[in-house]
């Protein structure tokens, strides 16, 4: 980005918001003889949470890397902000790569630089003009607004416990104030409260910031307990997208399994509901009574 196109970056509220900041049409991911992806198609809204499920190897993170312009697909398209990111160039500059964070898997941060620079990695990227004061400055805010205590920042990540981690790359994450924010797996490793505070840590950063999240997990107590939506990913497609209400109403026997097997109704149950005929309205009130709780 050249000093310029940071000059005219619109300020978050005046950024153009579609109603479908990702749209994705007949995806095809190809690797040698196997096919992940075929003809996938999906639509997110703005600002809901979408958990993203499948089985292992579905081609979760494959799908992610492809919205993000990290793998190019076989064949289909894709739009981010009503940007195509399959007609772009890795490196061109099409005004929506600095609108997305990405929590990868694991964190992924660099282990020779502390919480704080590693924040700053995409600063310095997007804007390398920014005076190293104010450059830590934000970083450190970030790394508040994750949830860990200010010193955090001068940590190296081997110094940090799983959570911390997941919170610093949450930071980096969120480095360029963005739109959208993709998080892949991230309480995968996190005992139960861990990932309990990580949940409601999302939710309070979407509501507050406006966030359109694209949230890939296994974790059925994520999904009850913060996704507006989830797509499932099966038979190289997303076989079916809604309400957990609305997925319960469909046959196919992995969503059935999925969702009525044991730990299913366990997270059901532990979300409050009686079981798979819980109301979308229900799963709202119950979430607020949560939240007045917490
Ligand atoms: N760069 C690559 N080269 C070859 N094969 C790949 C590549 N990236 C992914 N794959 C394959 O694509 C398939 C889907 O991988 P992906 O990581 O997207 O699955 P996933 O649904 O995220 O799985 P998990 O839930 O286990 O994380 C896997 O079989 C994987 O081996």
């Amino acid at each position: 980005m050249t000093d310029e196109d940071a000059d005219n970056r619109p300020p978050p509220h005046e950024r153009e918001q579609p109603d479908h900041p990702i749209v994705v049409r007949g995806l095809v991911n190809r690797f040698g003889e196997q096919t992940v992806h075929d003809g996938l198609d999906l639509q997110v809204k703005r600002g809901e949470i979408i958990g993203v499920v499948g089985g292992s190897g579905t081609g979760k993170s494959v799908l992610m890397r492809s919205i993000i312009g990290l793998q190019t697909p076989t064949a289909g398209d894709i739009e981010v902000f009503g940007r195509s990111i399959t007609d772009a160039e890795p490196d061109e500059n099409i005004g929506v790569r600095d609108r997305w964070g990405v929590l990868f898997q694991g964190g992924a941060l660099f282990s020779t630089l502390t919480v704080g620079e590693n924040v700053q990695v995409p600063l310095k990227q997007f804007y390398p003009d920014i005076e190293p004061e104010l450059m830590e400055d934000i970083a450190r805010y970030k790394v508040v607004l994750s949830g860990l205590p200010p010193e955090a920042a001068s940590k190296y990540p081997n110094e940090l416990s799983g959570g911390m981690k997941k919170r610093a790359g949450l930071a980096r994450a969120l480095a360029l104030d963005p739109d959208l924010l993709f998080l892949d797996e991230p309480t995968a490793g996190l005992d139960p409260i861990g990932a309990a505070r990580f949940d409601q840590l999302t939710r309070e950063l979407q509501e507050t910031l406006g966030l359109t999240v694209f949230l890939i997990t296994h974790d059925l107590d994520t999904l009850y307990a913060i996704c507006d939506r989830v797509a499932v990913l099966a038979d190289k497609k997303v076989i079916a997208v809604g309400t957990i209400p609305e997925l319960l109403e469909t046959e196919h026997p992995w969503i059935q399994e999925y969702f009525n097997g044991p730990r299913g109704r366990a997270a059901s149950a532990a979300k409050g509901g009686d079981g798979p005929s819980q109301s979308r309205s229900q799963y709202k009130r119950m979430d607020k009574r949560v939240k007045r709780r917490a």
